[in-house]
């Protein structure tokens, strides 16, 4: 009988995404031993062999990212069971545990661009690489109306990737070696349709919005998001920077209420939230 091991799992969810695939498809070779898995338009999955039951949850949660189609944004969040991802210094490292990180590098493996607020990366300084997990690097977009970060931060610095800084029209100068792009914006807040308009001219169409709570939220308050992961950590923080801000809502019937999908991850919960069909037209 065929072994579907997680090197195998990871690679057909590459393959997938690296050739473009949509769901429905089938990934593999149906000619040799290892053998194929077969996907519905709804990201079911079957495969005739055995596999471990940490396989069948790779090919649950990324899956979907995947084969989600060539225009496909995303957003995860690490927060901590009463809803933080920082303390009010903004120490966030970590929240989360491994298990999460090695999920959250797949995710970045599995996109043309990551997207941060300069407010993750003056206070985080990420690397946002796929250092944990076999894959290629996406580019990374920091979107810093003001040009305020200062030019010491990781991604400014390190060649491993390429990274686009995202600007207002009055913004100083950006570090060297950047790309610089100008994006009109009122005041702090750019508009979150114009930016993924912008990485779509460049050919940067699947997206992820990694962080932090505010960027995110305003993606999602836009209606921009097709899906969101949380996880969600055993612990207490109580105070700090919260996951999500959204628009104020007066009853509860006006609440978001994705499809959602759950699973133990490491020592935390991971929820897989469906946010395609949960927008007001
Ligand atoms: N999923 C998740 N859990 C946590 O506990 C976290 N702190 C984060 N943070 C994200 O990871 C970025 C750091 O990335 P590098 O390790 O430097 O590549 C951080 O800026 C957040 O976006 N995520």
């Amino acid at each position: 009988m065929p072994v579907m091991d997680d090197d195998y799992a990871w690679q057909l969810i590459q393959d997938a995404r690296n050739s473009r695939r949509v769901a429905p498809a089938t990934l593999g070779d149906m000619n040799v031993q290892r053998t194929s898995i077969v996907i519905d338009e709804s990201y079911g999955w079957q495969f005739d062999g055995e596999l471990s039951v940490s396989v069948a949850a790779l090919l649950d949660t990324l899956l979907p990212v995947a084969l989600g189609g060539p225009d496909f944004v995303i957003a995860q969040l690490g927060q901590s069971l009463d809803g933080r991802i920082a303390t009010e210094s903004g120490h966030s490292h970590y929240v989360t545990g491994e298990a999460s990180r090695v999920h959250l590098h797949r995710l970045r493996a599995l996109v043309d661009a990551v997207i941060v607020g300069a407010g993750t990366v003056a206070a985080d300084d990420p690397q946002l690489t796929v250092r944990h997990v076999p894959g290629a690097n996406p580019v990374r977009v920091v979107i810093d109306p003001r040009a305020r970060l200062a030019a010491d931060r990781k991604l400014f610095n390190d060649a491993s990737a390429s990274t686009l800084h995202v600007v207002g029209p009055h913004a100083p100068a950006s570090p060297p070696g950047v790309e610089r792009v100008v994006l009109g914006c009122d005041d702090e807040a750019m508009d979150p349709a114009a930016i993924l308009g912008l990485l779509a001219e460049r050919g940067l169409t699947r997206v992820l919005v990694e962080g932090g709570g505010v960027t995110i939220s305003r993606f999602l308050d836009a209606g921009l998001l097709d899906r969101l992961h949380v996880v969600v950590a055993p612990m207490l923080i109580g105070s700090g920077r919260p996951a999500l801000s959204l628009a104020p809502i007066e009853k509860l019937h006006s609440a978001l209420r994705p499809s959602c999908k759950s699973q133990v991850m490491g020592d935390d919960m991971f929820f897989d939230l469906d946010l395609r069909a949960s927008y007001q037209p």
